[in-house]
């Protein structure tokens, strides 16, 4: 009998292609998702090179960082150096004979999104992106990471990226969350508990009753944020969910390939007595919704908590460095989150804009409207979402709340396009990074859930979701 092995073990094996005595591994990948922002380099390099796309069915591009979100954008991109780099990539995708999702394309969204939508996303795959947020794709039971431009090209001409094994954690999220309490909240207060380098080195799996109990969208704004937790990529075993979520999405294999790839897929779970070097375990019902006050997403604090005092803090560098991000964020200790009021809410991104995260933003701001001094903006993830979400009459409610209803793309997740904070400005965000200017020059983001936001947008100020009538 083979020692227990974990879900990361399966897959890393599953894919090595040649293994060094140093460890060090070539691995195959799967599915390649390219963007407009860290191809443009790779592809010159093939072409300097003369080399060609190796597997060119098996690499899916789209454009979202630099898209306008703005209605007019059918009438072209006004911005110079966004406009360069989206007709960049659309001539190498042309070129290069990749399929591209151009912003008029209604398939067209968030990288992350528009993955799985197509079932370009499988479970037991090797996925990479240059972007950071590839785990979110880990939701399916795939392994997903980042990776640099350097490696793009690497993956483009070779169909393999070289790799090291890395460590296996697992986060057990046992019990049930409470109403009003979301993956987003989960994911927040694991990072809130580990810190940003608590994953450094891992690659994280997430179980327990908590998890298996999420929906898709739930699981990959869990698995999105794997990566603010340091870890290279997150992970939870497909089951039922995945399957009925993957089961006739467009590149989804169909009839026998899926009896036979259905059969792989439920063998990839961590076996009993598997080994991981660290173990972290939370008890969902003791969870509350979560607002972060600092300027990294392990500031975290429930939002019935008080803004923290450095002074507290024993390690000096962290002290200064809480301090820093108080300053910037204009926050006085001792102040009640409910009492922290707010200039804009964004509500999107790959962490929160899918369907399901609409739905819940349009339970709470039905017929109420939007705070007079906030202004609020809610940007789908993808086309098809968009689609869904006006199919539902959600974008009524919406509009008729006071939101701005947009376009699909990154947003205001983070300044590359037109939609960014001024100067101080405030914002609930449901996106997943709160870094100085992340949303625009000393711009201040704080992290919480759809819910969250949308009861923010319409009190003006935060509120305990828990308590929203
Ligand atoms: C622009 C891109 C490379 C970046 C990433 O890698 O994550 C962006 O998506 C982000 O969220 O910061
Ligand atoms: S939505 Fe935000 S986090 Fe996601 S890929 Fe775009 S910029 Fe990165």
């Amino acid at each position: 009998m083979s020692a227990p092995r974990t879900l990361y073990d399966k897959i890393f094996e599953d894919h090595v292609v040649d293994r060094q005595d140093d460890g060090t591994c070539l691995l195959y990948i799967d599915r390649h998702l390219v963007h407009e922002v860290t191809s443009p380099q790779a592809f010159e390099g093939l072409r300097l090179s003369g080399r060609k796309v190796r597997h060119p069915e098996k690499t899916l591009a789209v454009v979202d960082h630099n898209v306008s979100t703005s209605p007019e954008r059918k009438f072209g991109i006004k911005n110079e150096e966004s406009r360069i780099q989206v007709e960049a990539l659309a001539k190498n995708a042309k070129d290069f004979g990749v399929e591209y999702y151009s912003e008029n394309d209604i398939r067209q969204g968030i990288v992350h999104i528009i993955g799985p939508e197509q079932g370009f996303t499988l479970p037991g795959m090797t996925i990479v992106c240059g972007d950071s947020h590839t785990s979110t794709h880990g939701a399916f039971g795939a392994l997903a990471h980042g990776i640099g431009t350097s490696e793009v090209e690497h993956v483009l001409a070779t169909q393999t990226l070289i790799q090291r094994k890395a460590k296996n954690m697992l986060v057990r999220v046992d019990g049930q969350l409470p109403d009003g309490v979301t993956a987003k909240d989960i994911i927040l207060a694991i990072i809130g508990e580990i810190g940003t380098a608590g994953g450094t080195g891992y690659v994280i799996e997430y179980a327990g009753e908590a998890i298996r109990a999420l929906s898709m969208e739930g699981r990959m704004t869990i698995c999105n944020m794997s990566i603010e937790g340091g870890a290279r990529a997150g992970l939870i075993a497909a089951d039922e969910t995945t399957f009925a979520y993957v089961k006739d999405k467009p590149r989804a294999p169909k009839g026998a390939a899926w009896d036979a790839a259905l059969e792989y897929w439920k063998t990839l779970q961590s076996d009993e007595g598997a080994h991981f070097d660290k173990v972290i375990v939370l008890d969902a019902a003791k969870l509350p919704p979560i607002v972060s006050w600092g300027s990294s997403p392990e500031d975290v604090v429930s939002v019935q908590g008080i803004v923290p005092n450095p002074d507290d803090i024993s390690d000096e560098n962290k002290r200064t460095s809480k301090q820093r991000a108080l300053d910037y964020m204009g926050l006085t200790p001792g102040t009640k989150i409910t009492d922290i009021s707010l200039d804009r809410v964004f509500i999107g991104s790959c962490t929160n804009g899918r369907i399901e995260d609409l739905r819940a933003v349009a339970k709470v701001v039905e017929g109420k409207t939007v705070s007079p001094h906030v202004d609020a903006m809610i940007v789908p993830g993808s086309g098809l979402v968009k689609e869904q979400a006006e199919a539902e009459g959600l974008d009524k409610i919406f509009v008729a709340a006071g939101f701005d209803w947009r376009e699909p793309g990154c947003s205001m997740c983070l300044a590359m396009n037109d939609d960014r904070l001024k100067p101080h400005e405030r914002c609930a965000s449901t996106s997943n990074r709160n870094f100085e200017g992340r949303q625009g020059f000393k711009g201040r983001t704080h992290l919480v859930s759809p819910a969250m936001a949308a009861a923010a947008a319409i009190a003006g100020h935060f509120v305990d979701i828990r308590e929203w009538k």
